[in-house]
């Protein structure tokens, strides 16, 4: 569904290096890594809002500059920063974007718009962040797309509706042709659908693995001060000082275990701990 590879794009103080990652049809892919770190960027990049300075793009198996028309009219998309005309109302808004999709479904879209307690005659600008958030899913889910991208989408959204959010990508993935991108700061809600995870930190992939591999293949170690020997802090993915001793995240529980026996603690690590740890250790 989409294919990244060797891609770059250099601004002044930043720089996408070499990001690969490939997401398969049928899943949900979760975005990842501190603020700066290149996120929205690369889906710009994806979108063809931002011009890449090399490597290469598919979506569908298909060139996204070459294929951009075809592709996006499959590619249901949200975007974090306002893209509506603000005096329009919800309703004038739909009118303007849904002619550029050739499967638009006005029932679906009706259907979204009582879900979400949205009025069509509202007028954008006098919409909460979390309504816009709301009309701008409406429309990426209302025209049957195959693969669903979307920059920090459940951002503002109080947690009952984002529950409510994660079960209808949930649902929309069960049809096994569909997939979905998206870029988030709450690891809990990739906790609960992602199948693969992306982490991105400084404009660099860290890892693309699936969920379960990447929960399975590190831990958190806790453990005394006077267990922290500078042997050990070296064969640590980052670790900080507590109250009552150290914690550390590793990606060899084994060796850890070989080492200091029963003494330390070794836990399953959250993504929030793999993210905190590798990031500050970079
Ligand atoms: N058009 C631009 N010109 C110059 N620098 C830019 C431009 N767009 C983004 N940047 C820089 O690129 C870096 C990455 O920004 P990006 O928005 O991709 O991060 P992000 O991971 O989405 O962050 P956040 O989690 O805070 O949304 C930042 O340092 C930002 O200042």
């Amino acid at each position: 569904m989409l294919k990244i590879e060797n891609l770059n794009k250099k601004f002044k103080n930043f720089e996408i290096k070499d990001v690969s990652f490939e997401l398969k049809k049928g899943y949900i892919m979760g975005f990842i890594g501190p603020n700066g770190s290149g996120k929205t960027t690369t889906i710009k990049l994806i979108m063809n809002l931002l011009k890449k300075d090399s490597g290469s793009i598919e979506v569908f198996g298909k060139d996204n500059i070459k294929f951009e028309r075809e592709i996006k009219d499959r590619i249901g998309f949200v975007y974090d920063e306002g893209y509506f005309y603000e005096d329009l109302t919800i309703k004038q808004m739909k009118n303007i974007v849904a002619p550029f999709y050739t499967q638009w479904d006005e029932k679906l879209f009706k259907k979204y718009m009582k879900d979400f307690s949205l009025d069509e005659t509202q007028k954008i600008n006098k919409l909460s962040k979390g309504m816009k958030m709301k009309f701008a899913l409406a429309i990426a889910l209302s025209h049957n797309a195959d693969l669903i991208i979307m920059d920090e989408p459940t951002s503002g959204l109080d947690p009952i509706f984002r529950r409510e959010i994660l079960d209808i990508l949930y649902s929309i993935i069960q049809d096994e042709n569909k997939s979905i991108f998206f870029s988030t700061h709450i690891t809990t809600d990739l906790e609960r659908i992602a199948d693969y995870i992306t982490f991105i930190d400084e404009g660099k992939i860290v890892f693309s693995k699936e969920k379960d591999l990447i929960l399975e293949s590190y831990a958190v170690v806790k453990g005394g001060n006077e267990d922290l020997t500078p042997e050990l802090e070296k064969s640590l993915l980052g670790f900080r000082k507590t109250n009552v001793g150290f914690e550390a995240l590793t990606d060899d529980k084994n060796m850890i275990r070989d080492l200091l026996g029963e003494d330390v603690l070794i836990e399953k690590p959250s993504l929030e701990d793999i993210m905190f740890y590798i990031a500050r250790r970079q």
